[in-house]
């Protein structure tokens, strides 16, 4: 499978590859959150999805669940797969010696989106660019995600999206927290390529999402293009 984040994708996040029927209708692709489920590479060999997948094994220094040992190495495995178009690596990581697995990855066909997650707060301007331009440097999809507690804070985010894509970035950002919301369904307007959402929203993998069909139908609506 192909895909690239020439143009705004929507991933369905989920730790349970079961889900992905559920998704076809409104998703590009997939999110498995490896570090959420029980036997990630075992639910991968069994994979026979229509959807393409972007995997992520999250680190528990970065919000997620996943042990440090053999974390970079599932996911080097993951990237063999062929339904495997990317790879989610943070950027603290690529930058602390995993630049393997994103070569690893590439010489599979997967791209590496370079992520990094602020889940205190939403930095200044200048932090913020300087964030978006070191993961879009590590990654072929530079991807930021923060904590919104104002609309000054999404504002800084959107702007910031807005300049880097201007610039030629691939990029993906988004402002978890309530605050933050709205964001997913303006940030494509501003550039970014990714967008992250639950089938169900009780299975959301960070705060603020909305569920897949209603994050897809806001998108369609803002982008004109759901013909209402
Ligand atoms: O990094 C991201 C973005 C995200 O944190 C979000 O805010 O939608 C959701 C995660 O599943 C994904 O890995």
């Amino acid at each position: 499978m192909d895909l690239d984040f020439d143009a705004f994708r929507l991933a369905a996040s989920t730790a349970d590859l079961a889900e992905e029927p559920a998704a076809r209708d409104h998703a590009d692709l997939v999110e498995f959150r490896m570090d959420l489920a029980d036997d990630p590479l075992d639910a991968l060999d069994g994979y026979d999805g229509e959807l393409p997948l972007l995997c992520t094994n999250r680190a528990a220094w970065e919000g997620g669940d996943a042990a440090e040992d053999g974390r970079l190495a599932a996911l080097e495995r993951a990237a063999e797969h062929d339904a495997v178009v990317a790879v989610d690596v943070e950027v603290a990581a690529i930058e602390d010696g995993a630049q393997p697995t994103v070569d690893h990855a590439h010489d599979h066909g997967a791209r590496v989106v370079a992520s990094v997650h602020d889940f205190e707060g939403t930095p200044t301007g200048d932090e913020l660019a300087r964030l978006l331009a070191r993961a879009a440097a590590a990654g072929d999809v530079g991807k930021l995600a923060v904590t919104a507690e104002s609309a000054d804070d999404t504002l800084r985010l959107l702007s910031v999206t807005r300049a880097m894509a201007a610039e030629g970035a691939t990029v993906a950002t988004m402002a978890m927290g309530e605050a933050g919301r709205h964001t997913r369904a303006v940030a494509p307007l501003y550039g970014s390529r990714i967008g992250y959402a639950p089938v169900a929203t009780e299975n959301a993998t960070a705060p603020g999402q909305y569920d897949l069909a209603t994050l897809s139908d806001l998108v369609a609506r803002l982008s004109g293009e759901s013909g209402v």
